[in-house]
């Protein structure tokens, strides 16, 4: 009904709005410039109207109406999306691997490496990779028990097995220095060791950067519940997030995924952070410090590794603190890449301690950043200026 009643009277104003005011002789030039300004201009205005007045009638909050626009507004766009997809197997056939028993953590990083390393390489030949690991414990007849392990795990996944130099071959891959021109990958095969060491939270971390900016990240969690709400469920999900296209959850085990978006926030006294679970990674007495500033009461959620993102993404804590403990230690890419997109596409706002943008284009590591602050952008301003206060003490 809504479309008949919208539709026909709009589009026939439109085209006639086209026909009167594009006076091209050209009648190709014409046509053309008709067609991009219906794509480009009317195509996406009309679809924002359209569905915002449909969820209106059928009286849903602002936040489902938001959710249904950014879910077509993927649907519809195309954008990286064989990356996307090859993105998600990778990082999903590298969590599979490591569920299904007890793996030393060296054994679940190298192999983590070669499994998603592997995928990029087949479907992507040409695109470089910064990742974390190399393999030089696994060289030479000192490396050969650990690499034979490695090599073991890897077959278990991969469609045609590999054999010894493959292996080592997919894991150097990772080698890239980075920098701030053309496509490159960056991989954190099993990020928060500790986490994963003690049987709760780790990730893999998988993102697309283009000329410095990232574009797609996607990051596995295999021991985060689907549902915050239910901490004896079922667990692992899936993070994806492509620049301006959303950010989106899935379980390990479905194919659907649903948007997920930062909690509304109004001021920090009402929110909850988290943060590293190791003192050594943020300073947790600067933390301390920083909400009494702010007024929080709630305690922190200590969790290991990027499902801190993924965390506040999809609204279960406001705010995620990562604050320097040793002067000069310089942050990883592949710590911060996905998850950092994965928060601004969820609607968070992402800087370092003084404000600044993550740069992601100045090699391996985020040189010119200091720490992270993650929060809603409601009340960023305000924990940014009690970050300020407690670290200049
Ligand atoms: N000194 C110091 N300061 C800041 N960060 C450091 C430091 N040392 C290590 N690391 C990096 O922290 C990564 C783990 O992230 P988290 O601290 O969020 O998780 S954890 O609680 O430590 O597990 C961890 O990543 P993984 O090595 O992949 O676990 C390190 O890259
Ligand atoms: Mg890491």
């Amino acid at each position: 009904m809504p479309t008949f009643v919208s539709k026909g009277p709009m589009i026939t104003t439109w085209y006639r709005f086209l026909e009167r005011f594009i006076k091209i002789k050209n009648k190709n030039v014409a046509l053309l410039s008709k067609v991009t300004l219906d794509q480009t201009l009317f195509a996406p205005s009309f679809i924002a109207i359209f569905f915002t007045a449909q969820g209106m009638m059928e009286r849903k909050s602002r936040n489902q109406i938001l959710e249904q626009l950014e879910s077509v507004a993927y649907t519809l766009s195309s954008a990286y999306a064989t990356e996307r997809a090859v993105a998600i197997n990778a990082v999903l056939k590298a969590c599979m691997q490591l569920i299904p028993c007890k793996i030393p953590s060296l054994v679940a990083d190298f192999s983590a490496q070669a499994v998603v390393n592997l995928i990029l390489h087949k479907n992507f030949p040409d695109d470089p990779i910064v990742g974390e690991e190399d393999s030089g414990d696994l060289r030479g007849e000192s490396g050969k028990p650990l690499r034979l392990r490695v090599l073991e795990l890897t077959n278990t996944v991969l469609d045609s097995p590999i054999d010894e130099e493959e292996l080592l071959q997919a894991i150097d891959r990772g080698s890239y220095g980075g920098g701030s021109k053309g496509r490159m990958w960056t991989l954190d095969p099993i990020d928060g060791t500790k986490g994963f060491l003690r049987g709760e939270q780790y990730a893999i971390c998988l993102a697309l950067i283009i000329d410095g900016i990232v574009q797609l990240g996607v990051v596995g969690c295999p021991n985060l519940p689907v549902d915050h709400e239910q901490p004896d469920g079922e667990k692992g999900c899936l993070f994806i997030a492509v620049k301006n296209q959303g950010a989106f959850q899935r379980s390990l085990s479905s194919t659907d995924e649903k948007p997920v978006r930062f909690a509304d926030v109004s001021s920090p006294e009402s929110a909850s952070f988290c943060e590293s679970t190791e003192a050594a990674h943020s300073n947790h007495d600067n933390a301390t410090k920083i909400a009494a500033l702010l007024g929080i009461t709630k305690p922190p959620v200590r969790m290991d590794s990027q499902c801190k993102y993924c965390s506040v993404s999809r609204g279960d804590a406001n705010i995620y603190l990562r604050l320097p403990v040793q002067e000069g230690y310089e942050e990883k890419i592949w710590d911060h890449a996905s998850g950092s997109l994965l928060v601004e596409e969820a609607g968070g706002k992402v800087s370092d301690l003084y404000g600044k943008a993550l740069d992601f284009s100045l090699g391996r590591t985020l040189k010119s950043n200091v720490g992270v602050i993650v929060a809603h952008p409601n009340i960023h301003a305000k924990v940014l200026e009690a970050v300020q206060t407690v670290c200049n003490e």
